[in-house]
């Protein structure tokens, strides 16, 4: 495949956010595509962690919560995640899990929508949401309908009246696909219901435009695409109309309006912070905190285009190379995230034989080799390599 390689370093070389991956420390020799799944540790991380153990722990001790911003580390964090949403900053806050954020914001946003009794999700989203949209219904005694996003219209125009919250992925964690977040939105919308993103495989891979499509309720992970590590916590965003009325339905005394009255009644902080509930892992928020700073500068429709260019490459040369592959993600850019999903019969055994040449993808059930493609440390050439080892281990 010279040609293809040939080409494949034309177009990292005429890209300038090809420099990008010298921002992260990978090792040497592996083509990382998992960063769907866990990201990257950026270069500057460990330096940032070692300071925040031995200096801010280990000598300043408590009085880092104040002096080392470690209270306001959840608006901080927030603030650059909102950036890279689409967001204003006082709507989001990094907080908790992304399974815990999804219960808060669901259980808060069905109580903003009194008298509905529906709570719509699509039926092939990730597990984690349907087992908390599923806890959030019964909880508060609503009826949970699995709409595909084909059926939404339909669905709506039936019982829209009776839907308080319409709850998807962005993009589908085993097929890769784009969902239509503006179409859909503007149809939950029109049947006066809120909706509601998990945007756990967008968020930092593609600009999500929240505040521009009037999104109301947000959820992501912070380890994916944000590249926080291991457990990092997650995020939720709220839209500034819904902050008078937004209760939370776990409230705990890191968000309230005086944490430090220690009042025996709970009043609700300012705008999202109301969302906080306890305290939160300062090392893993901090560490994503400074991850952020990665994404920062970067111009979105830029690394959106670099994603495409590089999943495009992917489907392109997997279609022309790699018979024995079925390209589950769609081919139309528009409904494509940043992953190329691959069908295999073997696929479990494809993924660990590219693992050992070098190439990092994982296994979905039932039959789904996972290619994650994270613009800013995979590259054109990076493709190149996927799709010859492909070939030797699919044939
Ligand atoms: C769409 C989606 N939502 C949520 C999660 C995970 O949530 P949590 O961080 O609570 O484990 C994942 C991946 O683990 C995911 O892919
Ligand atoms: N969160 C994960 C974990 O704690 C262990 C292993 C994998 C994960 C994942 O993130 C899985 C991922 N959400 C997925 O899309 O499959």
């Amino acid at each position: 495949m010279e040609a293809e390689r040939r080409r494949a370093e034309a177009l990292d070389a005429a890209d300038p956010l090809t420099a990008l991956r010298g921002r992260f420390l990978l090792p040497d020799g592996v083509v990382y595509l998992d960063g769907n799944s866990l990201g990257a540790l950026p270069a500057h991380v460990p330096a940032v962690l070692d300071d925040v153990v031995r200096r801010q722990w280990g000598t300043d001790l408590i009085a880092s919560w104040e002096a080392g911003g470690w209270w306001t580390a959840p608006e901080r964090a927030g603030a650059k995640v909102a950036r890279l949403v689409g967001a204003h900053p006082d709507e989001v806050v990094v907080t908790d899990s992304t399974s815990v954020d999804l219960f808060k914001v669901l259980a808060a946003g069905a109580r903003l929508r009194p008298g509905r009794a529906r709570l719509v999700v699509e039926p092939g989203s990730f597990p984690t949401d349907l087992y908390v949209a599923a806890a959030v219904a019964d909880l508060l005694g609503l009826q949970l309908d699995r709409v595909a996003p084909a059926d939404l219209a339909a669905h709506l125009a039936a019982h829209g009246g009776d839907v308080a919250v319409v709850a998807y992925s962005h993009v589908d964690y085993r097929t890769g696909e784009l969902l239509d977040l503006p179409g859909l939105t503007a149809l939950a919308h029109r049947a006066g219901a809120l909706s509601c993103w998990d945007l756990s495989h967008s968020a930092g891979a593609l600009p999500v435009g929240l505040a521009e499509h009037g999104v109301d309720l947000a959820v992501g992970c912070g380890y994916k695409y944000l590249n926080g590590g291991p457990g990092a916590p997650a995020y939720l965003v709220v839209a500034r109309r819904h902050h008078g009325a937004l209760t939370n339905p776990l409230p705990g005394w890191t968000g309230h309006a005086r944490p430090f009255a220690m009042e025996g009644s709970y009043e609700p902080a300012a705008a999202v912070s109301r969302m906080r509930s306890g305290t939160p892992p300062v090392l893993s928020l901090l560490a994503l905190d400074a991850a952020l700073d990665v994404l920062q500068d970067v111009d979105l429709a830029a690394l959106r285009a670099r994603s495409l260019s590089l999943t495009g490459l992917l489907v392109e040369l997997v279609g022309a190379h790699v018979p024995s592959l079925r390209v589950v993600t769609p081919r139309d850019p528009a409904r494509r995230g940043s992953q190329v999903s691959l069908a295999h019969p073997q696929a479990q055994r494809v993924v660990r034989d590219l693992a050992a040449r070098g190439v990092v993808g994982d296994f979905r059930e039932p039959d789904v080799v996972r290619l994650g493609v994270a613009a800013p440390y995979v590259t054109h050439a990076d493709v190149v390599t996927t799709v010859e080892r492909l070939r030797e281990v699919a044939p």
